[in-house]
């Protein structure tokens, strides 16, 4: 799994910026149908999948119930975004404030869940950008448990395969699948550019009207 190395001026890249370059490439349904809410408004992450599925579940590992997930995030790797899917259970949270610092540890960019985090204030402390339908204070033993780690999930009716670039900032998250990434970032990193002159030929007065004439972007 090679890591993603990002160029200078990524840092610009949003989320509507993605789903731009994604519907240039023809790429229409990449753009999560539900907004996953940052814990901290203005978080942003970019990074490749780490795919995990947690589902609700009483199963009980007493000698030690936290293997799977320790061996899940024991194996994230740098520039890795943790992606897990839970079709939307709420039968408990199952992150929180030591996972995020484990994750934090591995080199990961951040957490992106359609489930639950916990001690989110811990999480936001840590300034790592965390992502999530809701909140929930419960631990998961015997609530929910791994059922699948690396591979592809389905969040807010789209595939995330272990691997795809995801981008999560406060409009929404964008998936752009592994074998379109290049033409879609190229794409990305044109319309960035562009944007930063549109934006500034708009505030130097020039009418909405000109600038759309000479440019075709908004
Ligand atoms: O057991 C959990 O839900 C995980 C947790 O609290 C943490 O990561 O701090
Ligand atoms: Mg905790």
């Amino acid at each position: 799994m090679s890591v993603f190395e990002q160029q200078a001026g990524d840092e610009r890249l949003t989320s509507a910026m993605l789903s731009d370059a994604l519907d240039e490439c023809g790429l229409r349904g990449q753009v999560l149908d539900a907004r996953l809410a940052p814990v901290v408004p203005g978080s942003r992450s970019f990074g490749r999948a780490a795919t995990a599925h947690f589902a609700a579940s009483e199963a009980d590992e007493p000698d030690d119930p936290y293997a799977a997930a320790i061996d899940f995030i024991s194996g994230v790797q740098r520039g890795e975004l943790v992606v897990i899917a839970t079709a939307q259970s709420n039968a408990s949270a199952f992150w929180g404030e030591l996972f995020s610092a484990a994750a934090i540890g591995a080199g990961a960019v951040g957490v992106v869940t359609d489930g639950n985090l916990r001690d989110t204030p811990k999480i936001a402390g840590l300034g790592f950008p965390a992502f999530s339908r809701s909140r929930r204070p419960i631990d998961y033993r015997r609530r929910m448990a791994i059922t699948e780690v690396r591979g592809a999930v389905t969040i807010g009716g789209v595939r995330i395969a272990n691997g795809d670039l995801v981008l999560a900032d406060d409009d929404g998250v964008v998936v752009v699948p592994r074998a379109r990434e290049a033409e879609v970032l190229a794409a990305a990193r044109r319309r960035a550019a562009e944007e930063s002159v549109v934006l500034a030929e708009l505030l130097a007065g020039e009418t909405l009207r000109a600038v759309w004439d000479r440019h075709r972007i908004l």
